[in-house]
């Protein structure tokens, strides 16, 4: 089968289809979250059976060079044997204890050590939980109950925090979700990203009651936007003044655009971070943390509450801890970025040679290629999108070997086992897939 009526490329699809219409009777979707259904590219998704370094290998034994890792965790590559192994070894001696471990202490050790504002940090199960918990710890602090998030960031699927959302709401052009209370909503305040202006007007009419402004400090969830120059500045300053607590939700750019996250590459400090995905090595984890004082609120120290069952799990701890000494070693970051510019500068010739206005965005291995002529700053510019041609887009990638996110409103994610040879593929596919775009639309 062909996917979209390629000429010479012909690759068939035929077991990922026969699975994804059998998962379809017992799974909403036929999947465990929404965006993996393709539906928003008019395409079918590929059911992966194994992943190594850089490549996926799917039911039908198409090879692809992945830039989803996962979305994002596996900066390392698939299967690195120095993860793998040790998950392994720790498996051996059991899955779960749901008591203490070494473990655990030795991965907020890492934590701590890493990124600037964390002197204490409490171990979750998803990026969802960590928002969700942050919220509630920054609520309890401060006395205070609205939450300020930005238009087009995304924290998990929170009830207060699925209003205006980025990510899978975005993508499938969707405004929020039935289910979440008006009580719950009237909480939160949304504010365009990348404006300081709409931000300090909320907080003339509400500063009194606000508990925090959430945000992704480099946005990911509705494609790589970087914060203009002096925005966290602005942030940082505002909430301070109003005693309102700035939180970073640094679970895709958390030991990815840096060690240190965003908030070592911008040196802007958050009150709390939220943390997840590579920290776990590709194993389900969510962290939160902060400074000690106001960690100090959760329990058994302090009224706060949140709990977990599996929150430090061994497993996650010790992919997480592996991912994280291999990401010590000298040179990563360097390497990471190299290959980034290198991916991206091929993608900015081709839009040149080819003649076409397409907006590029990259902040170190986390990349976006948005089908728009505008320069994309927040979710408005996000908006002027077009969703046909990434659709188009995305296919023909697919028929080319190279697996993307399935929107142009989630980020690109380069990783230490992606080749020069991958590269290289990924920009010729690239070009011929934005010339079909240019001859098709
Ligand atoms: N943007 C989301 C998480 O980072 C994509 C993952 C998902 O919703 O399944």
């Amino acid at each position: 089968m062909i996917i979209d009526g390629g000429e010479d490329k012909i690759m068939s699809f035929s077991k990922s289809k026969e699975l994804f219409a059998d998962a379809k009777e017992v799974i909403p979707g036929g999947v465990n979250s929404p965006v993996r259904a393709f539906s928003a590219v008019d395409a079918e998704p590929v059911f992966i059976e194994e992943a190594k370094g850089s490549k996926l290998y799917d039911a039908d034994g198409n090879e692809y060079i992945d830039y989803v890792g996962s979305w994002g965790p596996m900066i390392v590559g698939h299967g690195h044997p120095q993860v793998v192994e040790t998950v392994q070894q720790e498996a051996a001696k059991g899955t779960s204890f749901g008591t203490p471990t070494k473990l655990e202490t030795e991965m907020a050790e890492l934590v701590v050590d890493a990124v600037p504002s964390i002197e204490k940090v409490r171990m979750v199960n998803s990026g969802t939980e960590a928002t969700m918990s942050a919220l509630r710890l920054a609520r309890g602090y401060t006395g205070k109950d609205k939450i300020i998030k930005l238009t087009g960031c995304y924290h998990g699927h929170g009830d207060s925090l699925l209003i205006d959302a980025g990510s899978g709401v975005t993508t499938l052009g969707i405004p929020g979700s039935p289910g979440v209370p008006e009580s719950i909503a009237q909480e939160t305040i949304a504010a365009p990203y990348n404006d300081l202006e709409a931000i300090e007007e909320i907080f003339v009419e509400y500063g009194d009651n606000i508990a925090a402004v959430i945000l992704e400090p480099v946005t990911g969830n509705m494609g790589v936007i970087e914060p203009k120059e002096g925005y966290l500045e602005g942030l940082r300053e505002i909430t301070d003044e109003y005693e309102s607590l700035l939180v970073f939700d640094e679970v895709m750019t958390g030991f990815r655009v840096a060690y240190g996250g965003v908030q070592e590459r911008y040196g802007v400090t958050p009150d709390l971070t939220c943390l997840g995905k590579i920290i776990g090595g590709g194993l389900p984890v969510g962290a939160y943390g902060g400074k000690e004082e106001i960690m100090d609120h959760i329990a058994p120290d302090g009224p706060v509450y949140q709990a977990g069952t599996l929150s430090g799990n061994p497993l996650a701890m010790a992919a997480g801890i592996e991912t994280l000494k291999l990401l010590q070693e000298p040179g990563v970051y360097e390497e990471l970025e190299e290959k980034s510019a290198k991916l991206t500068a091929g993608f900015k010739d081709n839009l040149n040679d080819l003649d076409l206005p397409y907006c590029q965005s990259r902040v170190g291995a986390m990349f976006s290629l948005f089908f728009t002529d505008q320069k994309v700053v927040d979710y408005s510019t996000v908006q002027t999108c077009d969703t046909e041609a990434f659709s188009l887009y995305f296919r023909k990638m697919l028929e080319e070997g190279v697996y993307l996110g399935c929107s142009q409103f989630e980020a690109g994610f380069m990783s230490l086992a992606h080749t020069d040879k991958d590269i290289e593929k990924t920009i010729e596919a690239n070009y011929n897939a934005l010339k079909a775009v240019k001859e098709n639309l």
